[in-house]
């Protein structure tokens, strides 16, 4: 572990963003692995220190020029990061010879964790999820204490725990091939929690929760960069801490450039939101950056994640790209499989409140170029409709209701009949076999390639998967709409 070493301490007192930046390159760039105690320790005090309500007016009314920090001594975080070190190293004997952590270790650090936990809590406060908020308030959101478990076996010198991450919920994997599994934390609310248990390889394993056994495994570097990500700049529920913000977009973009966000598509989108507010002159554009997202979850997950689809979906509707914005909703809707509280919520926004307030606009009569013209935008509505009816179909719990069914209706019904009339629903594989060949398109699941390769759609042509209902095989092929 690269440790708290010299060259990181000739950084203190750190009082600039360029400080900050600078010490995690230093530690991202150190021949041993990033420390990610000591990394969290200054993210959270930092984090703190400019969004504690203590200076949240001064924050608000006078913007600190930009670039400099409240000063960071290195006393506050040694004290800090000492404090941790012997949590760790008190609790768990060390006179056992290191090698690879065993799930009773992993359970045991667990347990230290959440013993020290403060016993009640609104566990969904911001700034909950550093070692900050750990070492000086005793609280942690789910993800922190996950985050804190890998940083504690850090420490004791497990270097084989690491962290694993769905779009809702963290765990970690461990052991000589990385792959065992435990669950270190809780999940949503009113859950028993399954600590020291590993992830089931049945049908939760396969759901969205634990996104369909496609989970973000994380490399050290990518430990940095989920609490990097995880960093809150929220002042309040209107305004972020400008300095926090702009940290968090600099550190992004540091392990943006190093390569640590590949396989990390959240992490990108996270940057590509912070782009959209304040553009970094000379970098990806924000659009790219989401496209990345959504090619990373394709290209290392089998496009089995959610949000990049619902980053770019939001990144669209704000620009008022509505027809792009129903596509990528659309291939959102590919994706989801069983219910899940949360990703229930996303779709339910993007139904019942996003799409509405596009055919509210687009059938105002003032938009020249309408999406109720297009042929494309009917098929993409219903690929999304379709996906949540599947959804339906496939889960426990009901999930369409009334309040579902006025909105899509509304909806569909802004199209005309000549242009629905051009959407043809093809049934059967043949005549879709049929239709692919001519016009040079093959489909795998969630999105449609030329067979060159270059992912794009004929112009005469727009293809669009809709998954039968039936069939339960996973054959790439389904009937498909078709708008000619
Ligand atoms: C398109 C959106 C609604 C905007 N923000 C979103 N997120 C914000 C950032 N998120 C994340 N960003 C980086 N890493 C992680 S790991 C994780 C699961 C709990 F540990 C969540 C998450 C969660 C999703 S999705």
């Amino acid at each position: 572990m690269a440790g708290f070493r010299d060259l990181d301490k000739v950084l203190f007192p750190i009082k600039s963003i360029n400080n900050v930046v600078q010490l995690f390159r230093n530690q991202l760039e150190s021949p041993s692995e990033p420390d990610l105690a000591l990394l969290s320790i200054v993210a959270g005090v930092i984090e703190n220190s400019l969004t504690s309500r203590s200076n949240a007016a001064l924050q608000v009314c006078e913007p600190v020029e930009q670039n400099n920090l409240p000063i960071l001594e290195i006393k506050t975080v040694e004290i800090l990061y000492d404090k941790f070190r012997s949590i760790m190293l008190n609790a768990v004997d060390q006179n056992k010879a290191k090698g690879f952590a065993t799930r009773d270790l992993v359970k045991k650090v667990s347990d230290v964790i959440w013993n020290s936990l403060t016993r009640s809590y609104y566990k969904d406060r911001a700034h909950l999820q550093s070692l900050y908020s750990f070492l000086s308030g005793n609280k942690l959101d789910c993800f922190g204490v996950a985050f804190a478990v890998v940083a504690g076996c850090q420490c004791l010198g497990y270097n084989d725990v690491h962290l694993a991450l769905s779009e809702d919920h963290a765990w970690v994997i461990f052991g000589e091939n990385g792959t065992e599994t435990a669950e270190v934390t809780w999940h949503g609310k009113g859950n028993e929690d399954k600590r020291g248990q590993e992830i089931g390889k049945g049908v939760s394993a396969r759901s969205w929760l634990y996104v369909n056994n496609k989970p973000v495994i994380c490399t050290r570097h990518m430990e940095v960069a989920a609490l990097v990500s995880a960093i809150n700049p929220s002042l309040n529920s209107t305004h972020d801490a400008y300095e926090v913000a702009l940290l968090q977009q600099e550190l992004l973009w540091l392990l943006y450039e190093l390569g640590h966000l590949k396989k990390y598509p959240m992490a990108i989108g996270n940057l590509g939101d912070l782009e959209e507010i304040a553009a970094t002159e000379g970098k990806v554009p924000c659009k790219d950056l989401f496209q990345e997202a959504v090619t990373s979850a394709r290209s290392y997950y089998s496009n089995q994640h959610v949000y990049p689809y619902t980053y770019q979906g939001g990144y669209f509707y704000r620009n008022k790209m509505y027809e792009e914005a129903f596509e990528s909703w659309a291939n959102a809707s590919d994706v989801i499989r069983l219910d899940d509280e949360e990703i229930y919520k996303e779709f339910l926004e993007i139904a019942n409140e996003l799409i509405p307030h596009i055919m509210k606009i687009e059938s105002s009569g003032f938009s020249a170029n309408t999406i109720l013209k297009k042929p494309k935008c009917f098929a993409d509505l219903l690929r999304f409709y379709d996906g949540i009816c599947q959804w339906e179909e496939g889960s426990a719990t009901p999930v369409l209701h009334i309040g579902w069914a006025k909105p899509l209706v509304l909806t569909i019904s802004k199209f005309d009949a000549d242009v629905r009339a051009q959407v043809n629903i093809v049934c059967d594989k043949s005549e879709e076999d049929k239709l692919l060949k001519k016009n040079g398109t093959y489909f795998n699941n969630n999105n449609y390639e030329k067979e060159n390769g270059s992912t794009a759609v004929s112009d005469s042509v727009v293809s669009t998967n809709v998954k039968n209902h039936s069939d339960k095989d996973n054959s790439p092929f389904h009937p498909s709409i078709e708008a000619l």
